[in-house]
């Protein structure tokens, strides 16, 4: 489609997503992964269409706050399909999730307060998340697997916590779970984790006689966000893994767990695109700075990470620029070294692989107001989330 049709259209800043490219990616994954459980991260792009979506293609779905679940429960997504995660669920949460597919234990006390909340004649499935020592991830902020982090049991106590789950007849046990970070483009980690992980189950089966039926190992495949770069090899990661455990567990003469994976950047993130329009151009100090109408409160991605991207100001070139954004702050920045020394304002801004973990952490900071989310499929272009409007913003503020 073509993107100044749709800058015309709804305005910018804009984020666009591509439905098919999203459902493909879905497709793609149950298609590499037949005999695993393809639960869609939330926390990377939830919107009311997009969890259709994902309800639809058959997927699970991983939330991890109530306002996520709440969305889930809004387009009816099936119950039994909802996996809630959260390292400090709040009492509110936990009563709230009770009732979804699998409860994701973080810490050893939200056994006990979990149990307390499941009514009589009911049995609640849980995880147990587990910090398998394993490092891994595009960057320090991202990586959770390792110790010294705040996710997760260390290996060292999961025996006691196997136990406290066991011993309580309002929890099943159904199965183990690691996350050992995001951005991930290699297999070998995730190999890692799985060997480490069936390790456990094997554990818990010497020690307590039980088979733990469900093999979690989390999210953290990575994307390509620039031309040169690759993400996890989706095909490989599909062959390898299941393999790996299979392997392990024969090895220890273990059931082979059902597995699960929880990818979201990898679903989404190559799906979508934002737009933005240069407001200003300035050289100074040796450099061309183009500035837009947006920035760190619709991708704060380069201030907390670093985050490099593919922009392009179509039909312009020449000397690079540095595209920034329009907040108060030197460091808002969206990308360096872009070829378009000829850029005017009123110029389209194109900015690629931003279907994940932009719209999700926006913000309204300076009181900007957030971009309305585009979906295009089939020749057309449908708001699925208005933009916000001012008066959105005064709404919450009710004075003095
Ligand atoms: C528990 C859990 N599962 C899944 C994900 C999804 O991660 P990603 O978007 O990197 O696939 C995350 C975030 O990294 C997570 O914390
Ligand atoms: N928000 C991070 C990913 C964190 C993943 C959540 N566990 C990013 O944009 O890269």
């Amino acid at each position: 489609m073509d993107l100044a049709d749709i800058a015309r259209r709804f305005g910018t800043p804009a984020y666009v997503v591509d439905e098919d490219a999203v459902r493909a990616r879905c497709r793609d994954y149950l298609a590499a992964l037949p005999s695993v459980t393809v639960a869609y991260a939330g926390k990377a792009f939830l919107t009311q269409a997009m969890a259709s979506w994902v309800a639809e293609e058959g997927l699970s779905l991983d939330v991890c706050s109530g306002g996520e679940l709440t969305l889930a429960r809004s387009v009816g997504f099936p119950e039994s399909r909802i996996i809630f995660h959260g390292n400090a669920k709040t009492p509110a949460e936990l009563r709230d999730a009770v009732g979804v597919g699998r409860v994701v234990i973080d810490n050893v006390a939200e056994i006990h307060r979990l149990a307390a909340l499941v009514p009589v004649g009911l049995r609640q499935d849980v995880y147990l998340r587990v910090t398998p020592g394993i490092e891994a991830g595009g960057h320090a902020a991202i990586r959770t697997g390792s110790e010294g982090q705040k996710f997760g049991i260390p290996l060292t106590e999961l025996s006691d916590a196997v136990g406290r789950v066991l011993s309580q007849p309002e929890l099943r046990l159904a199965g183990l779970h690691c996350h050992i970070g995001s951005q991930i483009t290699s297999v070998a980690p995730f190999e890692e984790a799985a060997k480490v992980m069936v390790d456990q189950l094997a554990m818990v089966r010497e020690r307590f006689a039980t088979t733990v039926p469900e093999l979690d190992l989390g999210g953290g495949h990575g994307v390509a966000y620039l031309d040169d770069e690759h993400g996890l090899d989706l095909g490989h990661f599909g062959t390898a893994v299941p393999k790996v455990v299979a392997e392990r567990c024969r090895r220890l003469r273990v059931p082979e767990p059902r597995l699960v994976v929880e990818p979201g950047r990898a679903v989404v993130a190559a799906a979508g695109v934002t737009l933005y329009r240069v407001i200003s151009v300035k050289r100074q100090g040796g450099r061309t700075f183009v500035a837009v109408d947006g920035g760190m409160s619709d991708n704060p991605r380069p201030a907390l990470y670093g985050a490099r991207y593919s922009v392009a100001v179509p039909g312009r070139s020449g000397e690079p620029v540095t595209i920034v954004g329009r907040h108060c702050e030197a460091g808002d920045v969206i990308a360096e070294n872009v070829a378009a020394g000829d850029a005017r304002p009123g110029d389209l801004v194109v900015v690629r692989v931003t279907g994940a973990y932009h719209h999700a952490m926006g913000s309204s900071y300076n009181l900007t107001c957030r971009p309305p989310v585009v979906a295009v499929r089939g020749g057309t272009a449908r708001l699925i989330v208005r933009r916000e409007e001012p008066a959105d913003l005064m709404r919450r503020d009710v004075g003095r």
